[in-house]
């Protein structure tokens, strides 16, 4: 299994601890996420990214346990191995879309996928030199696809990307995402309570606050 987790909690400070579910997945499928607001289904993305250390449990990618990984290793480690598609897609506004793509490159210390080919199966090469600011939100929340797909991660997490896309986009996004997994071999993790996104993906586990 390229991905699982056991027994795995956290708490933010001055919370109640959250229980999460087992979860595994392969190379190549794809797991939703699903669970109420505010039941943790973040805190379980930050926790599989290894932006946390759980309370308990751990998490395990390929094979390394991420906690036993110190910080710098750890974001090396991410740079490579972990593409992040965040809730908005947080691009650097002074870089084009070209550059954005090319500073997860740097990050990651490695060569990573042709830009240019990246951005045209995402349908957007006519807009590599253009500033982020003159992107659509359509447009930004692929070019934020493209660049946590730059790297050819072994995992690609999403954090609800599809939440401020009409029906016709989001079915595209998660297309894309689906796509673009099975292409470099990747688990794909997609956190969302847009009951949408079961109709594409019928494997999911549920977070529930206790
Ligand atoms: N930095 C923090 N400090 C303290 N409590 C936090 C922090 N981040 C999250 N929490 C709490 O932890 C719980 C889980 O939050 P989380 O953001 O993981 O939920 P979520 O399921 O992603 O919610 P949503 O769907 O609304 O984004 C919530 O009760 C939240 O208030």
């Amino acid at each position: 299994m390229l991905l699982e987790t056991s027994t795995l909690s956290y708490a933010h400070p001055g919370q109640r601890a959250i229980s999460f579910p087992e979860l595994s997945v392969d190379a190549g499928e794809a797991l939703l996420v699903l669970g109420r607001s505010g039941s943790g289904k973040t805190t379980l993305l930050n926790l599989l990214a290894g932006l946390l250390t759980p309370l308990s449990g751990e998490v395990r990618l390929g094979g390394e346990k991420l906690s036993s990984l110190s910080g710098q290793a750890m974001d090396l480690f991410r740079g490579k191995n972990i593409g992040i598609v965040f809730q908005k897609p947080h691009l650097i506004a002074a870089l084009n879309v070209r550059q954005n793509l090319e500073l997860a490159h740097f990050f990651g210390k490695k060569k990573g996928q042709d830009t240019t080919q990246l951005l045209a199966e995402l349908g957007i090469e006519g807009k590599a030199n253009s500033s982020v600011l003159t992107l659509s939100e359509g447009e930004a929340q692929r070019v934020s696809i493209a660049r946590a797909l730059a790297n050819s991660p072994k995992l690609i997490l999403a954090d609800e990307p599809t939440s401020s896309l009409d029906d016709e986009n989001t079915e595209k996004v998660i297309q894309l995402l689906k796509a673009q997994a099975a292409k470099i071999g990747a688990a794909l993790v997609i956190v969302t309570h847009d009951q949408r996104v079961k109709n594409q993906i019928p494997n999911f586990i549920e977070v529930k606050a206790a």
